[in-house]
This record gives C-alpha cells, structure tokens and sequence, in this order.
C-alpha cells in the first residue's frame, strides 16, 4: 500500500519512522510519502490560505496548492482514494479502517486554519474517491492528528505489520463488541487477584467467560454498539 500525506506541518508525520510502521515502511509493507503543501506554493511567502469570501473568521486554505498537489501525488495512479480529515465528516471506524486496507492507494489531505476551499474536493474527485472523515464528534486544530490516526488504524491492518495476525482478531470493535480483560504475572497484585477461571485451563469456559465480558462491558461503556438493543 502507498499512502501520501499532504500537509503544511510534514515534521508532524516523523513519528511515523519509529512506530510499528517504522518497521513496515522497511520491511516494504507500506509506502508513505510525506509532502509539504507550501511545495506547490510560488510566491514568496508561500501562501496557503486566504480570507474567506462572505466574510467570517480565520482563513481558508486555497485551492490552487491543492489542486497542483493533489495532481502530482496522484499522478500515474489508477484509482487512488482522497481522504480529507474533516470535522464535517463521516466518523471513522475500525469497519472504515477495514474497507480502506484493501486500498491500493491512499492519499491523505490535512487541512489547517478554517479548512480547505470546497471546490478542492470537487475537483479532487476528478482523480479518484473522496471521503471527508472525523475521528469523532469533535474539532482538533487541522487534519494531521486525525490522518495520523487514521495512517495507524489502517496500516496496523496490512499483513505481516503486526507480528501475531492473531492479535488484531480479538481487539476491541473487530467482532462488534468491546475487548475482554487481560491480565499477565504474578496471580495476585497488592490484593488484586486475576479471575481464577483464567488459572483453570478449561479453554472453553475461558472463551465463555471473555465472551460474557464483551458483551458486560459493551453494555456498560457502549451500549449504542450492542446489536439488536
Ligand atoms: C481544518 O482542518 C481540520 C480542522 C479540524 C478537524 N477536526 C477533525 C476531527 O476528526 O475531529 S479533522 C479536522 C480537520
């Protein structure tokens, strides 16, 4: 999978060389590109933004970088998909991150200040899907923290980025329901003892019982998740 990042903070996306997908990136797993907008500037101050027509507060990013950047980092692409973190957007989910794994190739677009001029993302759809998108019921400064969200989410799901695949299967959201407990040494800790059905060794009741706990918890802290309640 290759990603390309387009921003006007590019050291935002350094953490990217270290984590887990640090690891991926040189294993060859994933292919991300980190630009900086203001490179498809040509003026002196490398203007990105302009006052709003209408009126109203802040600034808005201007179209013209966008649209020299998104043709650049798409080009010789077939069906790249144009992903705008945005406040406007649909809430990214782990069912999202599953769809966009199968990518081929992901572009991500982060907007600053107000936001970006709308005709960018008419324009945008003229090079492949575009899809606004929120981490939540929210509003950060610009897209960088979302995107890099996103970029995690996403890329923890390419095969071979995380050592146990296994792993990924019994995660929180993957199955619909919050995660289980987990506990590791010793069997008791200042007076806390780990559920002594996981000291049993009957791994059926041990599957009951987790499963008994997702659907507890899933209850509790997210009962909008619960299916057919
Ligand atoms: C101007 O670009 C922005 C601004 C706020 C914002 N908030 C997001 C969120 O997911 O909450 S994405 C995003 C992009």
């Amino acid at each position: 999978m290759r990603i390309d990042v387009l921003t006007i903070f590019p050291s935002f996306f350094d953490v990217l060389e270290v984590s887990l997908l640090g690891k991926a990136r040189g294993a060859g797993l994933l292919d991300v590109r980190v630009h900086d907008l203001r490179d498809w500037t040509h003026d002196r101050h490398r203007t990105v933004d302009d006052t709003p027509y209408g009126g109203g507060a802040g600034m808005v990013m201007k179209p013209e970088p966008w649209g020299e950047a998104l043709d650049a980092v798409t080009e010789g692409s077939e069906r790249p998909v144009i992903v705008f973190p945005s406040p406007a957007g649909e809430v990214f989910s782990q069912r999202t991150a599953r769809a966009l794994v199968e990518t081929d190739h992901l572009v991500f677009g982060c907007g600053r200040y107000e936001g970006i001029d709308e005709r960018v993302f008419a324009y945008a759809a003229t090079l492949g899907e575009v899809r606004l998108m929120s981490l939540g019921d929210y509003v950060l400064n610009g897209g960088e923290v979302a995107a890099m969200a996103m970029i995690e989410a996403v890329g923890r799901l390419i095969p071979g980025v995380v050592g146990n695949p296994e792993s990924l299967v019994e995660e929180s959201h993957e199955d619909g329901l919050l995660e289980y407990p987990s506990y590791t040494k010793p069997s008791s800790w200042r007076g806390y003892e780990v559920p002594p059905i996981l000291l049993s060794g009957n791994h059926g009741a041990i599957a009951d019982w987790r499963r008994a706990q997702q659907i507890v918890r899933t209850r509790e802290r997210r009962p909008d998740l619960m299916p057919g309640e």
